[in-house]
């Protein structure tokens, strides 16, 4: 008999092994994020579904804690306010649920971090286009073949799957690594 489980396993490893060549990607990533910390500047997350997860789960690591005591590091998932998501989605567009945050909140130096598994979904594509005319850098968590995404990224990490769900599983990889490398770099780890 097969097993779900253990085919979930073994395509997760997989992917997992595949991101050993993604090493100088999410390195460059690591550095552009501490480096707009360490300047004073922050952080702006936003993902749809399971990556709206992944962005608070991020910016949750920096204001609150990872691993070490520390300052907390300024960093706001775009996803977690429904009043705004609903005014915005329902005013608006849903396309411009994160843009329009942005567009309030974005500062010169500051990054935005686009989660998405397709790279296509379109409010993220369109808050990174906001990110740009505050002045802000992109940096990019995708899948699949990084979609429209990828060229509006100063950093990409692009994840090589097909499936939703493995994709997230890295992004969560990913995201632990990056939180890691942040503290590394500014000392406090
Ligand atoms: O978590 C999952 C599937 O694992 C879903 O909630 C998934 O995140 C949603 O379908 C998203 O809308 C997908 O958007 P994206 O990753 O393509 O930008
Ligand atoms: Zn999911």
């Amino acid at each position: 008999m097969t097993s779900l489980f253990l085919d979930n396993v073994d395509q997760h490893l997989d992917v997992i092994r595949r991101l050993s060549a993604l090493d100088a990607d999410v390195q460059r990533m690591g550095i552009l994020l501490a480096d707009t910390l360490q300047a004073g500047h922050k952080l702006l997350l936003c993902g749809n579904g399971g990556s709206a997860a992944d962005a608070q789960h991020m910016a949750s690591e920096l204001t609150g804690r990872f691993i070490k005591d520390r300052r907390p590091l300024a960093a706001i998932a775009l996803s977690t306010d429904s009043s705004a998501l609903t005014c915005i989605g329902n005013d608006y567009s849903f396309d411009e649920v994160f843009a329009r945050q942005v567009e309030a909140l974005a500062r010169p130096g500051d990054c935005l971090i686009g989660i998405t598994t397709s790279g296509r979904s379109a409010n993220v594509l369109r808050a990174a286009a906001a990110a740009r005319r505050a002045g802000a850098t992109v940096a990019g968590l995708l899948g699949r073949d990084g979609g429209a995404m990828r060229a509006e990224c100063d950093a990409a990490v692009v994840v090589p799957s097909d499936v939703t769900a493995r994709i997230q599983e890295a992004h969560s990889l990913v995201i632990h690594t990056l939180c890691g490398l942040i503290e590394q770099r500014l000392g406090v780890a």
